[in-house]
C-alpha cells in the first residue's frame, strides 16, 4: 500500500488547469458541501431556475393552454429526444422523452416480445440488476408465460441462445460502476437475433454512448442523474430508424397517436418514435430536463469522459493511501466503467451518514457499498481531496461508531 498522496496544492493546481472549471458556476451547489451523488439526482442548474420561472410565470401564467402551440410544448418531448440523441449518437427521431425508466422499459419489452412473437422461453439479465429492471422483467415473464434468466455477467454470453426471447442489461452497473462491452454484447445477440434493450440510466451524460456505431436499437435512460433534469424527472425511450417500424407502444394513449387532436375513436400509431408517448407529458418537468440537456449538449462530451477518468484516478490514489479499510469495488480500467466509483466496507451505512454530516454527500447502497459520484462539470480534484480528507478523520476517529449514524432513513 503507497502512503504517498497527492497535496491540496497539487489539487488546487489541477483545477487552475482544468478547461472545464467554468462549468461548476453554472450550477447552484449549497455553500461548504461536496456534492458526491449526482450519479443519484444531479445538481441544479441555475440555468433551470430561470427556465422554471418562465415555464411557470409565463408559459403557464399567461399563455395558459396557447402554450401548448406558442410555447411548443407539444413539440417538447421529441425536441429534448432529439438533444438527448446528440448525446448518445442516435439520429434525429430516434429519441423521445417521457414517462419513468421503469415505465418506459415495460413499454419496450412488450413491444418487443410482441414483435418477435414465439422466439424463446426465457428473458435474461443479469443478477444484481437495478431492482426496478428485475422487477420488471419478472413481471413482464410472468405476463408472457415466460422465465425470467437472471444470472451474473460473466454467464450472459454463454446463456444467450435460440432460447432467448429479450435480454435487458444496465449498460453501467448502479452499484459496482461496471461497464458492459456494448458492441460486443449487442454482436452476440444479434448473432442469435434476439432484441437487446439497454438501460443507460447510469451511461447517459457519464461515458461515451455510440449506439448507432455499436449497432445498438433499443435503450431507455434516465433524466434526473447525469443530465441534471431535476427530481423525478422523465427518462426517454431510443429506438434505432431500422426498428421503429415493426414496433408499437402497448399503451395505446392518444398522445401517441398520428393525430392526438383529430379525437378519432380508431388508434393510429404515430408514424415516429412519438408512437412511444402515452398520456399528456409533464410540461414542467420536462423544460426542467431541457435546461439540463441543454448543458450536456454543449459541454464537449470528450473532455468530460476525460475529466472523470482523471477524477477516479486521483480519487483512486488518495483512497488507497489513505482510506485502505475501505477496498474499491469498481474496474479501475476506464474503458470498463462508469462514473462513480464505489467502495466496500462492512459498515458502509453509519460511515456514509457521518461522511454526509461533515458535509461530503455520497451513498450507500445495501449491503456495504459507499458510492461517490464523479460529475466532471461541477466538481474539481480540491473536492475530491477535501471529500478523502473527511473521510480518512472519520475511519481514524472512528466517530462513525456514534449511535446517531446507525438510524436508517427511508431513502437512501
Ligand atoms: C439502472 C437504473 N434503472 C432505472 C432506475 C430508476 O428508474 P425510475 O426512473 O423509473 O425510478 C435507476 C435509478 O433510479 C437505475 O439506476
Ligand atoms: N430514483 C431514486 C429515487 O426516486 C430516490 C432516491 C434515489 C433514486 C435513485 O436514483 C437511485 C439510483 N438509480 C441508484 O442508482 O441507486
Amino acid at each position: 500500500m503507497s502512503t504517498e498522496y497527492p497535496s491540496l496544492s497539487e489539487a488546487q493546481a489541477r483545477d487552475a488547469a482544468d478547461p472545464l472549471r467554468a462549468w461548476r458556476d453554472r450550477f447552484t451547489l449549497p455553500q461548504g458541501v461536496i456534492y458526491l451523488d449526482g450519479n443519484s439526482l444531479g445538481a441544479l442548474p441555475k440555468s433551470t431556475a430561470v427556465l422554471m420561472r418562465d415555464a411557470t410565470e409565463r408559459q403557464w401564467g399567461e399563455g395558459l393552454i396557447r402554450s401548448w402551440n406558442d410555447a411548443d410544448w407539444i413539440g417538447a418531448p421529441r425536441r429534448i429526444g432529439d438533444k438527448i440523441a446528440q448525446l448518445i449518437r442516435a439520429a434525429p427521431g430516434e429519441v423521445v422523452v417521457c414517462d419513468s425508466v421503469t415505465v418506459n422499459l415495460y413499454k419496450l419489452m412488450l413491444a418487443l416480445l410482441a414483435s418477435h412473437p414465439g422466439q424463446g422461453r426465457t428473458i435474461l439479465t443479469e443478477s444484481g440488476n437495478f431492482p426496478t429492471d428485475l422487477h420488471v422483467a419478472a413481471g413482464v415473464a410472468r405476463q408472457h408465460g415466460l422465465s425470467l434468466d437472471a444470472v451474473p455477467r460473466e454467464q450472459i454470453a454463454d446463456r444467450i441462445g435460440p432460447d432467448t426471447a429479450l435480454i435487458v442489461l444496465t449498460h453501467v452497473h448502479y452499484k459496482t460502476g461496471e461497464r458492459f462491452d456494448m458492441a460486443g454484447v449487442q454482436a452476440l445477440a444479434d448473432a442469435h437475433n434476439v432484441p437487446l434493450i439497454w438501460d443507460l440510466s447510469h451511461s447517459v451524460g457519464a461515458v461515451p454512448l455510440d449506439m448507432g456505431g455499436d449497432a445498438a436499437r433499443f435503450a431507455v435512460g434516465c433524466g434526473y442523474k447525469y443530465l441534471n433534469g431535476g427530481p423525478g424527472a422523465p427518462g426517454f425511450v431510443y429506438v434505432a430508424g431500422e426498428a421503429l417500424e415493426f414496433l408499437g407502444s402497448p399503451i395505446q394513449g392518444w398522445m401517441g397517436h398520428a393525430e392526438p387532436f383529430a379525437m378519432t375513436d380508431g388508434y393510429t400509431p404515430a408514424p415516429g418514435i412519438e408512437r412511444f408517448l402515452a398520456g399528456t407529458p409533464p410540461m414542467l418537468s420536462l423544460l426542467a430536463l431541457e435546461g439540463g440537456v441543454d448543458l450536456m449538449v454543449e459541454a464537449d462530451d470528450a473532455a468530460l469522459w476525460h475529466k472523470s477518468q482523471v477524477l477516479f484516478d486521483f480519487l483512486a490514489q488518495l483512497m488507497a493511501a489513505r482510506c485502505p479499510d475501505l477496498a474499491p469495488i469498481t474496474p479501475p480500467r476506464a474503458d470498463l466503467r462508469g462514473s462513480h466509483a464505489s467502495f466496500a466496507h462492512p459498515h458502509a451505512w453509519p460511515i456514509n451518514r457521518a461522511l454526509i454530516e461533515a458535509g461530503v454527500i455520497g451513498d450507500f447502497r445495501t449491503p456495504d457499498v459507499l458510492r461517490l459520484g464523479l460529475t466532471p462539470l461541477y466538481l474539481g480534484f480540491a473536492d475530491i481531496w477535501h471529500a478523502v480528507d473527511r473521510l480518512a478523520a472519520i475511519m481514524d476517529d472512528g466517530r462513525w461508531q456514534r449511535s446517531e449514524y446507525m438510524a436508517k432513513t427511508k431513502v437512501t
